[in-house]
């Protein structure tokens, strides 16, 4: 499903249902609806199985939704509107750094020098200056995620969706890379839509968070953030920052519980 552009918001979802064919029938999106703003940044959290990468899949046309359509108001030349992060794999084995981060322009025939000058900028700010020539097996799996974070906002998609772009890391580096992340998207406001398990994770990063219940998935609450911008990583030591978690992780358990008893 091409989606269409008649719309405000760079992702207007209306009645997404998803149900995958086979002998069960998985039933793994139910009724979606959601605006979601040019420049926003979203954070989409909920139990396990319950249709958060089918949603991203789907946002990203990686997917086709069984009914419902989404349209979007954001527009590439060249690129493709969206460009995906994953938790792992998201690098070239056989590109050194500068290779993989200039990878999404080289595949839009942008030239040499322009991709380059692009890439250098990206690798710099993800700090990665001083190993362009380096292959990914030469870095830390941190190292490599920023390859893929970086090359993701070189690529000059208007959207980035992300899925569990954090997930394999060590607590630090988590830590570490979630400060940049920010910084980065604070430098470019793209269109961020970020899948995670982690109810602080979603609080420290986005504009709003979009909760989920069991499956089949469902819009259970939408939650404004209310901390500003830029944002300080020393929100966390906030009593409003603790009150929200309970609350979001309140209202989250009972649905991974149900989840549980259905899987
Ligand atoms: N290609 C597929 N074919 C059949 N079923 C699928 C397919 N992809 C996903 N599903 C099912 O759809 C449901 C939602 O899966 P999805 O991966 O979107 O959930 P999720 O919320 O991202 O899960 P997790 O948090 O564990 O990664 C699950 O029950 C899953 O088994």
């Amino acid at each position: 499903m091409t989606p269409e552009t008649s719309t405000d918001y760079a992702f207007e979802v209306n009645s997404v249902h998803k149900v995958f064919p086979g002998s069960t029938g998985v039933h793994a999106l139910d009724d979606i609806n959601l605006k979601l703003k040019e420049g926003s940044f979203t954070c989409i959290v909920g139990p396990s199985g319950c249709g958060k990468s089918t949603l991203l899949r789907i946002l990203g046309d990686l997917e086709t939704a069984t009914s419902g359509h989404i349209s979007t108001s954001l527009r590439a030349d060249k690129v493709p509107t969206s460009a995906f992060v994953f938790q792992e794999h998201g690098v070239f084995p056989w590109f050194n750094v500068l290779q993989n981060v200039a990878f999404g322009e080289h595949m839009a025939g942008v030239g040499r020098r322009e991709r380059e000058e692009h890439a250098r900028h990206w690798i710099a700010e993800a700090g990665l200056t001083g190993f362009e020539n380096s292959y990914p097996h030469q870095l830390s799996g941190g190292m490599r995620q920023r390859i893929a974070i970086a090359r993701a906002f070189a690529t000059g998609s208007p959207a980035l969706l992300m899925d569990e772009p954090l997930g394999a890391l060590d607590a630090q580096t988590r830590m570490l890379m979630q400060e940049q992340l920010v910084k980065l998207w604070e430098l470019e406001r793209k269109t961020v839509v970020l899948v995670t398990h982690s109810i602080e994770e979603a609080l420290l990063l986005g504009d709003q968070i979009v909760m989920m219940s069991a499956r089949p998935g469902r819009v259970k609450e939408i939650i404004d953030v209310p901390f500003g911008r830029p944002r300080s990583m020393q929100i966390e030591a906030s009593p409003e920052f603790a009150s929200m978690k309970q609350d979001i992780w309140d209202s989250l358990r009972d649905e991974v519980q149900a989840s549980l008893r259905y899987s």
